[in-house]
């Protein structure tokens, strides 16, 4: 009899700080088997993205070359993950070892969830030990919803499960790995095995815990400052102005605690700066965006799939109406739609998979409001190439963007291009940057069409006003369907879908209220400190001194903002 062995199984969490699974199984001399199954399922998924892989790959590097400074290493094995699992149980035990599974609970499609509890059932079936941990916050019972809140902030004020010092590895001469039977993979495999992915990848983002920690400590040194203005400016954003920690929180290379915490303990040390506590707070809330979004995925695995209100299901179907539409879909993908930030921002995004919020947002509303597609076609697209995409976030925003949620707020909101032009990147670098076709040319002449015929950029291929006219009453008209009939319903002793609608109404305004009070309060002390002169140094743009100041000026509109939270 060979004794305990914890094996740990990775997913979403690639990472060893504040990772309960790792801690939970790292304390005492039981030796730890780290492993990550690289299942097929799910790089055969409509939704695959090549950035996203080559980075869940580097995670893995990352994680196996932090394991061994402990002492210990990343297995990768090959193969449905029950099977594998199942396996190297039942290997295990015929080895003399009494196996104990330790893994961190995190949303999934079905076949996760299934695969998750065909995995609980085969240890709790065999008497086996099994540990499940937090990934991130995760409420497990929809009941106390309304708790959601209160319980999230008192975890993330927990203190952050331990880093292991030491990992005991297996011994080597009571087990043999390879001898196992289960396929296993180097990196080099992986590398060559996934090929077509891997080599479409960009180096934009870089995977891995080691990296998730430098970007966060990068921020928080300096890049945070004027994060709350910058945040919408597609150049400012490319150079570094958020955080660029997505696919960081993604892949779990980072713990969103760690990142509240650590900003936390930032923003105390820049108590006496107004403007920096208050970006640093518009960055905390957003963390928590991302939580309440994998929440709400959590306990509702369907919402971000079918439309959320069964009134849209004519307007939003899976199918391309007419050649029109599918000509419009593929001059969106390929940046050809004739309107210069939404091409430079379709090119980003295929480039690096990334762009900023209201990129993101602006060419949803133009390809499901302008366009008149359904928000599927679009929410696929991004998953494609987004490098930190996540069904959870994705897809509620994509129906967010669409016109579907908060139905009982009497508008909606949908971007124009050509306004977000001339306020977001009034200079032009991310045009030029993306769409070289009009490079040479200023923002007077892509407003005035001089550009039209005189180089290989295509005319505009829709009217902006008259498709928003159109379709944005489509979707108007279908929203005061749903208000309706949930008011009917209401009335008629069937409040449950009312009330969540009057829920997400009632955060929304909240945010926004409180979002406005903040920035005045800041705004109040930064006059009663005698800081409310034009700008700081401004990190992204070195010595140009008029940008700096176009930009602080834009800073001043920022009351008028409307950057919608995504936790209703
Ligand atoms: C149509 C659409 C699709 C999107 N798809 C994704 C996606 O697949 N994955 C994803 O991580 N974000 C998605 N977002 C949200 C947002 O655009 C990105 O999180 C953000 O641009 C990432 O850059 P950053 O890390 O520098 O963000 P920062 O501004 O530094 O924000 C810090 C973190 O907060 C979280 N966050 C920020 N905004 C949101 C939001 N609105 N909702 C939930 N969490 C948020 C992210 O984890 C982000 O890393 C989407 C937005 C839209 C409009």
């Amino acid at each position: 009899m060979n004794g305990p062995i914890h094996v740990v199984w990775f997913r979403r969490d690639l990472r060893l700080r504040d990772n309960e699974a790792i801690a939970r199984a790292a304390i005492g001399d039981v030796p730890v088997l780290p492993c990550f199954v690289v299942d097929p399922w799910f790089y055969e998924q409509p939704e695959i993205s090549a950035h996203r892989v080559r980075f869940l790959f580097e995670s893995l590097a990352d994680l196996d070359t932090n394991l061994r400074e402990r002492g210990n290493q990343l297995y990768i094995f090959s193969g449905t993950s029950v099977a594998v699992l199942q396996k190297l149980t039942q290997q295990l035990q015929a080895q003399g070892y009494r196996p104990a599974l330790f893994f961190n609970r995190d949303v999934q499609v079905p076949y996760g969830v299934d695969r998750d509890r065909a995995i609980a059932r085969l240890y709790r079936e065999q008497k086996l030990p099994i540990h499940l941990g937090l990934n991130y916050f995760l409420q497990p019972d929809g009941d106390r919803r309304s708790e959601w809140r209160d319980r999230y902030y008192s975890y993330l004020r927990q203190p952050q499960h331990p880093t292991p010092k030491c990992i005991v590895s297996p011994n080597p001469l009571t087990l043999d790995i390879p001898q196992l039977g289960i396929p296993q993979l180097s990196f080099a495999d992986l590398q060559q095995k996934y090929a077509h992915l891997w080599e479409n990848g960009t180096d934009f983002f870089r995977g891995g815990e080691t990296r998730a920690q430098a970007a966060l400590g990068s921020f928080l040194e300096s890049r945070y400052q004027g994060y709350h203005w910058k945040i919408s400016h597609p150049w400012l954003t490319q150079r570094g102005a958020t955080s660029h920690l997505s696919p960081h929180l993604t892949w779990g290379t980072i713990s969103t605690r760690d990142a509240y915490q650590r900003t936390k303990a930032r923003a105390a040390e820049l108590a006496d700066n107004p403007k920096a506590t208050f970006a640093l707070k518009q960055f905390r809330d957003r963390l928590r965006w991302r939580d309440s979004a994998a929440q709400r995925l959590y306990l509702d695995p369907h919402c971000v799939h079918h439309n959320l209100y069964p009134e849209f299901d004519d307007c939003y179907t899976e199918t391309l109406p007419t050649d029109v539409h599918l000509n419009r879909l593929q001059a969106w993908q390929n940046g050809r739609t004739g309107f210069p930030l939404v091409d430079a921002t379709m090119r980003q995004l295929r480039a690096i998979g990334w762009t900023n919020f209201r990129m993101r947002a602006m060419c949803a509303t133009f390809l499901t409001i302008n366009c008149g597609i359904s928000w599927h076609h679009g929410a696929l697209h991004y998953m494609n190439c987004l490098v930190d995409g996540d069904l959870a976030i994705d897809h509620w925003q994509w129906q967010a963007q669409a016109g579907i949620t908060n139905p009982l707020a009497k508008t909606f909101r949908i971007y124009n291009p050509t306004k977000n032009l001339q306020e977001k990147d009034a200079d032009l670098r991310f045009v030029h940057y993306w769409v070289p076709e009009l490079r040479g040319y200023s923002l007077p002449d892509l407003l005035a069409g001089r550009y039209l015929g005189k180089c290989n950029y295509p005319a505009p291929i829709l009217d902006w006003n008259a498709t928003r006219l159109i379709n944005g009453k489509r979707v108007s008209d279908l929203r005061a369907a749903v208000r309706d009939r949930l008011q009917h319903d209401q009335q008629h002793g069937s409040s449950s879908e009312y009330l969540r609608a009057a829920k997400a109404k009632e955060i929304t305004e909240k945010y926004r209220s409180a979002k406005d009070e903040q920035f005045r309060a800041y705004k109040q002390q930064e006059l009663a400190l005698g800081l409310n002169r034009p700008g700081n140094a401004d990190n992204y743009l070195p010595g140009n001194k008029n940008h700096q100041r176009t930009y602080e000026q834009q800073e001043l509109t920022l009351d008028r903002e409307r950057v919608e939270p995504d936790e209703s």
